[in-house]
C-alpha cells in the first residue's frame, strides 16, 4: 500500500521530520504533495494537521500494515506547490525553526488551521451532572464559554473514570465567497441564433457573449450589466439547456483606486544602461543578482517597470517587493497604473479575506506580477521571470518571529530555482550587499544622476547645541526662516521627527555627549529598574551619571519626543501653516494612509510632519524644502547599525525634495554635527559613506566582516532566563571554534517586556563548521524548556539588537 510523508503541526524537534502515514485507498488517486490533511498522531491518536511532503511506493521499509492511515484530505488540490515545499526545508535549516513554522508562514492566514477542542459523554450516561450540562447534545467545545474551571476539573475526573471522551477537531477558517455563473452548452449558436425572437434583443446579446467566449464561465453579475441581459433572460437560456448555472469563487478586489494607465517612459542613459542587462538576463534565464543602486529620484521605478515587462513579454511572471507596502502607496499605484489588473497586492492593510483572495488568484495563475511586502516572497507564482526588492536595505525586510528570514535570503533562492534575476535597489544599500557587489558576487548598476539633470537638494546642518530655545527645543531658527519663505513660494515642506529607539538613553544638551561603553564604542542604554548605564553587548554597566563627564554639565536630559507635541510647537511659531499629521496614530485606520497622501499631493496642506513612514518612496514635485527635527535619536542606539540606520533616513528624506523643476533643500538638525554619518549624508555621498562604514566595521569585527548569530532567552523569573543563557554559553564556548567570538550573556535594555525577563547572546564568527549543529542543539534545548517557561530564539542573522 502507498504512504504519504507528513508533516504534522506540532512544532517540536521530534516531529521535526516527515511521518509515514498509510493512504486509504479512496485517496489514493487525489492525494499529492503540497496538500494538507487530517491524520491521527501520537498515541492518544489525537487528530491533527499536516502537510503532504512526499508519497512512497509501497517498498520494505514500512510495513503499511503498521501505518496509521491519513483520516481526511483538507484541500482539493495542493495548497503549497514542489517549489515552496523545497524551500521550506531549505528555510527551516536556514533560520533554524520547524517545517511546519515555514510550511505555515507561507500560506495566508485564513488558511491556517486552528483546532477545537470538544468533549463528549460516553453514553449511557449515568452521572447526573453529565446528563445536565450535555442535555441532547453530543459534544460541546471545551471552551470558556461553556465550562468553568471548575467544570473543567470536573471533566477531568470523569474523563479518568472514562466516562468522557476528548476530541479534536481541526476547524479550517478559510471562507471563500461565491456567485453564480452560467457555462456555455451550446455548440451550434446559427441553429439557436435561428430559434430566437428578432425582438428579443437581450437574448441575442447573450447569445453573442457566449459566442465571444464559449469555454470560460461567465459570471452572472458580469453578464447583467451588458444592456437587454437580465437574470430573467439567462434563466431562460438554461431552461432550455443553452447554458448550465454554477457557482464560482468570487474575487474581492482590495484595490479601489481609480486607474490611470500610464505607458512606458523613454529611458535616460543611465536607465537605459541599467535595463539592459537585465533583460538580458531574463532572456537567458540567468539568475544573476543586480544591486542597483541610484540616488533618490534618479527613476528606479521606471527600470523595474520595463524590466517586469520583459519577463511579461515571455509569459513569465515578476515579484516586486517593497517595505511595508501601506508606506509606500505611490508605488504601487505606479504599478498598478502600468499593468492594470494582471497585478496582485498582498500587505498587511488587507483584511485576511482579502489577501486570501489575491493569494487564490496567484496560486491559480491569474495573476502576472505580485507586489507586496515581506512575507509576498512567498507569493506561489508558478513561472517567475523577474525578483525585484526595492529598498533593499530597509529592515522590515527581516521577519523578527519564528522563521526569522531575510526576504533578500528567499528572494535569491527562489530566483536559482527560476533561473531568473533579482534586482536589490535602493538609494543607500545595505552596507552587505554593497560589499557583495564590490566582491563580485552582485552586479552593481549604478544611477548616479538624477532625472532631468535635476540637482540633489542642497543639505543644511543647524547644531542644536547651539540653538537659542526660544523657538522652543525642537525647532530651529533656521528652520522656521526656510518654512517660511517655503509656504511664501506657495511650495510645500516636509518634515520628520525621528522616532527610531526609546528615550532611556542620556544625552548632554551643552555638548552633546552621549555615555559610551568603553569596550564596544556604542551608547549605554538606561536602566530604570537597576538605575544604571549599560553595554547591550558586553554587559559593561556603571551609575546613571547626574553630570556630563565631558563637560560637567548638569543639563543632561532624556531624548524622545512625540510628533503631536512637534505640531503643537510648529503651529504656535507658524500660525498660517496648514499641517498634516502621520505617525502611527492618524494612520491606524484603513487607508488613513493613502488619504493623508493625497491630501498633501492636493495641496491641501503646506507641511506635511511625520515619523520614518514619510521618509521613503514619496514623489511630490511641489516640495521643496525637508526638515529633520532631531537626526540624532537612532545615532546613539546600542546597535552597531546606528551610524549605517542614520545615514539611509537622512539620505532617503533629504531625498523627498526638489524632485521636479523646482529646486530642493534640506536642513538637518543635530546634536551630534561632526559625526560621519551626518556629514556624509549632507554631502549625500554613499560611496563614502560605505567606505568609511566598512572601515569601522573591520576594525570593530562587525558585519559584513564577522557574521552574526543572537540567541534570546526569555523566563518568566528573570533567574531562568539568566541561568539558562549561561547553560547556552557553556555549550557554546565548548563547541564552537576559537576563533568565533561569543558576547554576553546579558539582559536586554528593556529588561521586561510583557512580564517576561530577556536575556541575549551575540555570536560573531567568519567560518565555523561547528556553528549549524551547535544551534541545532539549542533549539533541541529550547523546545524541551518550553515546560518550564522558558523560551530561547535563535536569530542566525539579525537585524536589530534590541
Ligand atoms: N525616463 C524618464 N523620463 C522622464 N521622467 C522619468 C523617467 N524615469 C523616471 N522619471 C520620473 O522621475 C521621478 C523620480 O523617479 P523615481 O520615483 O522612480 O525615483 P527613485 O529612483 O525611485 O527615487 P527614490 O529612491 O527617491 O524613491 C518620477 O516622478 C518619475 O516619474
Ligand atoms: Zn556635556
Ligand atoms: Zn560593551
Amino acid at each position: 500500500m502507498p504512504s504519504a510523508a507528513v508533516i504534522v503541526d506540532v512544532p517540536t524537534m521530534q516531529t521535526n521530520f516527515p511521518y509515514s502515514y498509510a493512504i486509504p485507498p479512496e485517496l489514493q488517486a487525489q492525494l499529492q504533495p503540497g496538500m494538507r490533511v487530517v491524520v491521527p498522531f501520537g498515541s492518544g491518536n489525537r487528530q491533527v494537521e499536516g502537510f503532504v511532503v512526499g508519497l512512497q511506493d509501497d517498498d520494505s521499509k514500512h510495513q503499511a500494515d503498521d501505518l496509521k492511515p491519513i483520516t481526511r484530505l483538507m484541500d482539493l488540490t495542493p495548497v503549497v506547490n514542489q517549489e515552496l515545499l523545497a524551500l521550506s526545508d531549505w528555510l527551516s535549516q536556514r533560520t533554524y525553526s520547524f517545517r511546519i513554522s515555514c510550511l505555515l508562514t507561507m500560506l495566508p492566514n485564513v488558511m491556517k488551521a486552528k483546532y477545537q477542542t470538544t468533549v463528549a459523554p460516553v453514553p449511557p450516561v449515568q452521572n447526573q451532572w453529565l446528563a445536565k450540562v450535555f442535555a441532547d447534545q453530543q459534544e460541546l467545545p471545551l471552551d470558556q464559554a461553556h465550562f468553568t474551571n471548575r467544570e473543567v476539573a470536573r471533566l477531568t475526573e470523569l474523563r479518568n473514570q472514562g466516562q468522557v471522551q476528548v476530541h479534536y477537531h481541526v476547524k479550517n477558517q478559510a471562507k471563500r465567497k461565491t456567485e453564480v455563473a452560467v457555462v456555455n452548452q451550446i455548440t451550434d449558436f446559427s441553429r439557436c441564433a435561428a430559434e430566437i425572437r428578432k425582438n428579443a434583443t437581450g437574448q441575442q446579446a447573450l447569445l453573442r457573449q457566449l459566442e465571444q467566449q464559449p469555454k470560460t464561465p461567465l459570471r452572472q453579475r458580469e453578464l447583467t450589466k451588458v444592456p437587454g441581459i437580465s437574470a430573467a433572460v439567462i434563466k431562460t437560456f438554461a431552461d432550455r439547456g443553452w447554458v448550465r448555472k454554477v457557482t464560482v469563487e468570487q474575487y474581492r478586489n482590495p484595490y479601489d483606486q481609480p486607474r490611470h494607465p500610464d505607458q512606458p517612459q523613454p529611458l535616460t542613459p543611465d536607465q537605459q544602461r541599467a535595463v539592459t542587462p537585465i533583460n538580458k538576463a531574463i532572456r537567458d534565464q540567468q539568475s544573476t543578482v543586480f544591486l542597483l543602486e541610484g540616488v533618490t529620484g534618479s527613476g528606479k521605478t521606471e527600470v523595474y517597470l520595463q524590466t517586469i515587462q520583459q519577463a511579461l513579454d515571455q509569459d513569465e511572471q515578476a515579484l516586486m517587493l517593497v517595505p511595508e507596502i501601506a508606506l509606500t502607496p505611490q508605488m504601487v499605484t505606479r504599478v498598478k497604473n502600468r499593468f492594470g489588473d494582471q497585478v496582485a497586492i498582498l500587505h498587511s492593510g488587507l483584511s485576511n479575506g482579502e489577501k486570501y483572495d489575491e493569494w487564490r488568484r496567484i496560486n491559480a495563475g491569474a495573476a502576472q506580477v505580485v507586489v507586496g511586502a515581506r512575507s509576498a516572497v512567498f507569493a506561489p507564482l508558478p513561472k517567475v521571470g523577474l525578483i525585484i526588492l526595492d529598498e533593499e536595505h530597509d529592515p522590515s525586510y527581516k521577519q523578527s518571529d519564528n522563521p526569522r528570514y531575510h526576504t533578500r535570503d528567499v528572494a535569491i533562492w527562489r530566483a536559482q530555482y527560476h533561473h531568473c534575476p533579482v534586482v536589490l535597489g535602493s538609494a543607500t544599500p545595505s552596507l552587505e550587499s554593497r560589499a557583495r557587489a564590490e566582491k563580485g558576487r552582485y552586479q552593481l548598476l549604478r544611477l548616479p544622476h538624477r532625472i532631468n539633470q535635476q540637482q540633489l537638494p542642497a543639505i543644511q546642518i543647524v547644531d542644536m547645541t547651539a540653538s537659542s530655545e526660544r523657538y522652543g527645543d525642537l525647532v530651529s531658527q533656521e528652520l522656521v526662516t526656510a518654512i517660511q519663505s517655503t509656504l511664501t513660494r506657495k511650495e510645500q515642506v516636509v518634515l520628520l521627527l525621528n522616532r527610531r529607539g526609546f528615550s532611556s538613553f542620556m544625552l548632554c544638551r551643552d555638548c552633546g555627549y552621549v555615555l559610551k561603553c568603553p569596550h564596544c564604542d556604542i551608547s549605554l542604554t538606561m536602566h530604570l529598574d537597576s538605575q544604571t548605564m549599560k553595554c547591550h553587548y558586553c554587559g559593561f554597566e556603571t551609575a546613571i551619571p547626574n553630570e556630563c563627564p565631558q563637560c560637567h554639565s548638569r543639563h543632561i536630559r532624556y531624548f524622545g519626543t512625540g510628533t503631536e507635541k512637534a505640531e503643537q510647537q510648529l503651529q504656535r511659531l507658524i500660525p498660517k501653516a496648514r499641517i498634516l499629521r502621520m505617525d502611527v496614530d492618524t494612520t491606524r485606520k484603513k487607508g488613513a494612509h493613502q488619504r493623508i497622501l493625497s491630501q498633501f499631493g492636493d495641496q491641501q496642506a503646506d507641511i506635511l510632519l511625520g515619523t520614518q513612514m514619510i521618509a521613503k518612496g514619496l514623489d511630490f514635485p511641489n516640495v521643496t524644502l525637508v526638515g529633520v527635527l532631531n537626526a540624532d535619536t537612532g545615532l546613539d542606539l546600542p546597535d552597531f547599525r546606528a551610524s549605517e540606520r542614520t545615514f539611509d533616513l537622512l539620505t532617503q528624506v533629504a531625498g523627498r525634495a526638489g524632485r521636479a523643476e523646482k529646486a530642493g533643500q534640506v536642513i538637518i538638525q543635530t546634536f551630534n554635527p561632526q559625526h560621519y554619518a551626518i556629514q556624509l549624508a549632507q554631502q549625500q555621498d554613499y560611496e563614502a559613506f560605505f567606505r568609511k562604514e566598512m572601515q569601522i566595521r573591520h576594525l570593530a569585527g562587525y558585519s559584513p566582516y564577522y557574521f552574526t548569530a543572537q540567541i534570546t532567552v526569555s523566563a518568566l523569573v528573570e533567574k531562568d532566563a539568566a541561568q539558562e543563557s549561561y547553560r547556552i554559553l557553556q555549550l557554546l564556548q565548548q563547541n564552537l571554534a576559537q576563533t568565533t567570538e561569543v558576547l554576553g550573556p546579558t539582559p536586554n535594555p528593556i529588561a521586561r517586556i510583557k512580564n517576561r525577563y530577556y536575556y541575549q547572546i551575540i555570536i560573531k564568527y567568519k567560518h565555523d563548521e561547528q556553528l549549524a549543529p551547535t544551534l541545532t542543539r539549542v533549539q533541541a534545548i529550547s523546545q524541551k524548556e518550553v515546560r518550564k517557561g522558558l523560551r530561547i530564539a535563535i536569530d542566525s542573522d539579525p537585524v536589530n539588537f534590541m
